[in-house]
């Protein structure tokens, strides 16, 4: 069956067929995907992408749509289901929830994409050798003591049972040996399993930090494209608690899994020799035991990906809401950061639940697996004895090794579930070790012996890489002058700061070129021309720390007390810091301080480097007129002539009415150029600005 529909509740017209499956999802022109299932004899759309963003809803009203595909009646028709159909829903509900049916299928609805390359047990393996090589003999002696546990463990029960039954026959000499080892065993047991535990945990601990190590500094170096396109509190889950559970694999997982292996072998063997006909019937019942938990490690490991997606996301939620509260408290909007994040906390509920479950049915397969194994036991066991095939004695062994064969495979099972949990959570952490840095970081560029500040844009295009469509810059070409002050004015989102971003180097154009004191930007050393280069952001962030080293902070010259506070003088900062409880001590941070006074010691924190080239993107907006006034002495630092390039952006014109030039942009393009008095004759949206801002004073 085929069916049209048109622009139903705004979705974009399409054809689609098969009616009758349960669920599907299409695409539309536009880009959005739905899912489709069918509910009540009806269909349900619901865009499945762009439909929120960490629980956030980007729709303005629901934008589920119902449509009814022609087969059954009205809404009211769900009253009217008779019993035959709430029985085959009944029987379709209890054999979607047994093994294998369509509950223990992450959905559609709940997965979420995992870009990351797959990875193996043997590549996450390689991996974490290569990050903890420098250490071998912690692993090393980690794993002889795993060894010497294992021999001796797997040794006592034979012990134990020989010393009974010699003490039962008499042996008194027999009894006394046999006691005398089992005393040695236990003891050189005891010891190898206090270091094994001691070794492994020292592993864990240099495998968790340098794998944070690693990816933190490969994180760092990476281009700031990137941090606009990861969120922090995926990131910051990625080094928190993704390591650690990746971490588990050598200190726990593996550890557990080969001192099981170790000993299921040895009591595999023992079996074999003592009967081998019962010994082949216990392994039959291992193997199965070995199935399901195959199965069961698989799935663990998707519930443990998906877990980690939803923890990140939820992570998100709450850092955005926390370093956004007085926003919050503000919009009286705490409700609703509960939902979002309950959102999260729900797609994490269902995952455990569905774990849960899972487990039951493995306990249980465990449980009853091992039962017949005893039951076997003594039901053959027994009846050798009576045929005087076997003694008493080999049958408690037997069972005995038994018993320890399955409590083996199934530690191997459970742990084997865990490493592949923790296989899962290293995809992401591999793969953002595997990224490399930015070019900016391994390419040697040339310093030049003194920078004077001659700046060039030549035809210089733009696009920021979230959004290639969007033109930000379109061919700028500008020449800063050395010592010149530059202003840069325009309307909200002209590209003003742009500019910046790309004389900074955060970001490379699209075309064109951009050349200081002659020479390719993109051919210098990013990190030399950096020192050179004070700049003051929108919103100057400020480090927990005092304010002598936030002041202080990046500045790769040596600096004394006295450059501290004169560069907090020129930035009209001293005497609110001398008023602070602590003074150049007190320790700040963001919200601690007023905008005014964070912007003041951002401006103390770029005059202190003695830059050859200043820029100040917006340094000055939450300054009062006096502190304006004041700190505009920084741009003519040494008497009439400024002894740097200065490029300023303000929207509060009196800033920059100064400036040597002024460049007017629109829409990315520079539509003027001049000085204030020029740019007021010419009468364009200079003026206009000009005039708009005297109107409103
Ligand atoms: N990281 C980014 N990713 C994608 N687009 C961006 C990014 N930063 C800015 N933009 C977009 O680029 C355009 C220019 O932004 P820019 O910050 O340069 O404007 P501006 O003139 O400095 O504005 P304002 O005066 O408000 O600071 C805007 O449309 C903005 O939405």
């Amino acid at each position: 069956m085929t069916l049209i529909l048109n622009n139903h509740h705004s979705h974009p017209s399409f054809i689609y067929s098969n009616i009758h499956s349960k669920k599907f999802s299409f695409t539309t022109k536009l880009g959005v995907k739905y899912s489709c299932r069918r509910a009540n004899r009806r269909l349900v759309f619901t865009p499945v992408n762009s439909a929120s963003v960490n629980g956030y809803s980007l729709r303005n009203h629901d934008s589920s749509s119902e449509v009814s595909d022609g087969v059954g009646t009205d809404y009211g028709e769900d009253n009217a289901i008779g019993v035959s159909e709430r029985l085959l829903r009944f029987v379709r509900l209890v054999s979607s929830v047994l093994p294998g049916g369509n509950w223990w299928r992450f959905s559609d609805e709940v997965e979420v994409s995992v870009t990351a390359k797959p990875v193996t047990l043997v590549r996450a393996l390689r991996r974490m050798w290569g990050l903890i090589a420098n250490d071998r003999w912690v692993i090393f002696a980690a794993f002889s003591a795993l060894i010497l546990t294992a021999l001796t463990e797997i040794s006592i029960p034979h012990f134990l049972t020989a010393s009974i039954f010699s003490a039962q026959s008499g042996e008194t000499a027999v009894f006394q040996g046999n006691v005398k080892l089992l005393m040695f065993l236990c003891i050189t047991s005891g010891i190898c399993s206090g270091l094994r535990g001691c070794w492994f945990g020292i592993a864990n601990m240099i495998l968790v930090k340098r794998m944070r190590e690693t990816l933190y500094s490969i994180l760092l170096l990476q281009d700031i494209n990137f941090f606009d396109s990861e969120s922090i509190g995926d990131l910051t889950s990625r080094l928190g608690s993704d390591c650690q559970q990746v971490s588990r694999v050598i200190g726990n997982d593996l550890n557990l899994i080969l001192r099981n292996l170790l000993q299921a072998t040895g009591a595999l063997i023992y079996l074999l020799v003592l009967s081998w006909p019962l010994g082949l019937c216990t392994l039959a019942i291992c193997s199965t035991l070995s199935l399901v938990m195959l199965k069961y490690g698989q799935y663990q490991k998707k519930a443990a990906k998906l877990t980690q997606e939803f923890t990140a996301s939820a992570n998100e939620v709450a850092q955005e809401t926390f370093s956004l509260m007085r926003t919050v408290r503000v919009y009286g909007t705490e409700h609703k950061e509960l939902e979002r994040y309950t959102t999260w906390l729900e797609k994490l509920a269902d995952i455990s639940l569905r774990t849960s479950g899972a487990y039951g049915i493995w306990n249980f397969s465990f449980n009853t697996l091992y039962h017949s194994t005893q039951v076997l036991a003594v039901l053959v066991g027994g009846m050798s004895i009576m045929a005087g095939k076997i003694t008493a004695e080999q049958l408690t062994k037997f069972i005995l090794y038994s018993e320890w064969l399955i409590y083996s495979t199934w530690f191997v099972g459970d742990n084997l579930s865990n490493l592949m949990q923790s296989v899962g959570a290293s995809e992401k952490v591999f793969q953002m070790m595997d990224l490399a840095p930015s070019q900016q970081f391994t390419s040697k560029g040339s310093k030049l012996p003194n920078l004077k500040g001659l700046i060039e844009f030549v035809n210089v295009s733009f696009s920021y890489t979230s959004r290639e469509t969007v033109h930000v810059l379109k061919d700028i070409s500008i020449t800063v002058n050395p010592y010149e002050v530059v202003a840069l004015v325009g309307l909200s989102g002209s590209g003003k700061s742009t500019i910046v971003n790309l004389l900074l180097r955060l970001y490379e154009p699209t075309s064109g070129q951009i050349l200081i004191d002659g020479h390719p930007l993109n051919n210098m050393d990013i990190k030399w021309l950096r020192e050179r280069i004070g700049y003051v952001g929108q919103e100057p962030r400020l480090f927990r720390m005092d304010v002598r080293s936030n002041i202080a902070y990046g500045c790769t010259r040596d600096v004394t007390e006295e450059d501290i506070e004169h560069a907090a003088k020129q930035a009209y900062a001293h005497d609110f810091i001398s008023c602070l409880p602590e003074g150049y001590n007190t320790i700040v941070d963001d919200d601690l301080l007023s905008g005014g006074q964070k912007q003041r010691i951002a401006i103390a924190r770029a005059v202190l480097r003695d830059p050859s080239i200043l820029i100040l993107d917006e340094a000055t907006s939450a300054l009062d007129a006096e502190s304006e006034y004041n700190v505009k002495g920084v741009l003519r630092a040494d008497g009439d002539k400024c002894k740097r390039t200065v490029i300023i952006i303000a929207h509060r014109l009196s800033t920059i009415q100064a400036a040597d030039r002024i460049i007017v942009m629109d829409s990315g393009r520079i539509i003027e150029m001049g000085n204030h008095k020029q740019l007021l004759l010419k009468d364009g949206l200079y003026a206009r600005l000009t005039r708009r801002q005297v109107d409103s004073v």
